[in-house]
């Protein structure tokens, strides 16, 4: 499953600041697997069927001057596969967590799901809540206003997306992205350490050898006292 859409020159040498570890968790059928081939192929992949254990995939992404490599690990929702899938949440530093939309028992099973990846994963695991299948209102089962009244209870990023039409499906990886790169900047999480789900690439090594000190710069631009905005796909409902 590599990406191969959006190569050029640099990223043939694999030149990238970070690379971040996610994984893509949430119910049988929810629209993990979709979501990442939308994110990673910029298309729908139809005919999905249920993934077995766990499928890798990655891409890189670009936050103001940072490259940032994603290992993404789509994992099975299926319960069989629980033990399995688990034991790729060790160290990840990203967690997409997705319900669908039309189906109310994806959504009531989230805390399980989040516990699961609090315990196992990084210590400054950054979750995003994605309500997937927006493009269907009309089987509409959860109220976006209860799932961001959830994610605020339960401190995690929220917003709905389509990986049919591809509808905000960008918006939740880079949303985690810029959290973990300020947890970087104010030195909350040390990409040093093992299991913060974090790596330097060669990119910011070289600039580390060159300048003996790591910059981060700006991220976009619009960077004031402190505080870094990513801008974000048109569109996007996300607190
Ligand atoms: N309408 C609509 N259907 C979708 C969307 N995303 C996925 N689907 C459909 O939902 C079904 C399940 O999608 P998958 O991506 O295989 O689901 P999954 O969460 O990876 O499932 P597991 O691998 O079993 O955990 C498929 O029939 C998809 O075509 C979406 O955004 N809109």
């Amino acid at each position: 499953m590599a990406n191969d859409y959006d190569l050029d020159a640099t990223e043939l040498l694999e030149t990238y600041d970070f690379l971040m570890k996610y994984i893509i968790i949430g119910e049988a059928g929810t629209g993990k697997s979709c979501l990442l081939h939308q994110f990673t192929h910029n298309s729908f992949k139809e005919h999905s069927q249920h993934t077995i254990g766990v499928e890798f995939s990655s891409r890189t992404v670009k936050l103001g001057e940072k490259r940032i490599k994603l290992q993404l690990w789509d994992t099975a929702g299926q319960e069989r596969f629980r033990s399995v899938t688990r034991s790729y949440y060790r160290g990840a530093a990203g967690a997409i967590l997705v319900y669908d939309i039309t189906s109310r028992a994806s959504f009531l099973n989230l805390s399980r799901w989040l516990a699961d990846a609090r315990a196992l994963g990084s210590p400054h695991l950054v979750c995003v809540l994605v309500g997937n299948k927006a493009d269907r209102e009309e089987d509409r089962e959860v109220e976006w206003a209860e799932a961001s009244r959830w994610a605020a209870e339960n401190d995690v990023h929220f917003l709905e997306a389509s990986s049919l039409t591809g509808d905000n499906v960008e918006a939740p990886f880079l949303l985690c992205a810029r959290s973990i790169l300020l947890a970087i900047e104010s030195g909350a999480l040390d990409p040093e350490k093992a299991g913060s789900g974090v790596s330097y690439g060669d990119r910011a090594l070289r600039r580390v050898n060159s300048s003996s000190r790591l910059s981060f710069g700006s991220l976009s631009g619009s960077r004031r006292k402190g505080t870094v905005k990513l801008r974000l796909p048109g569109g996007n409902k996300c607190c």
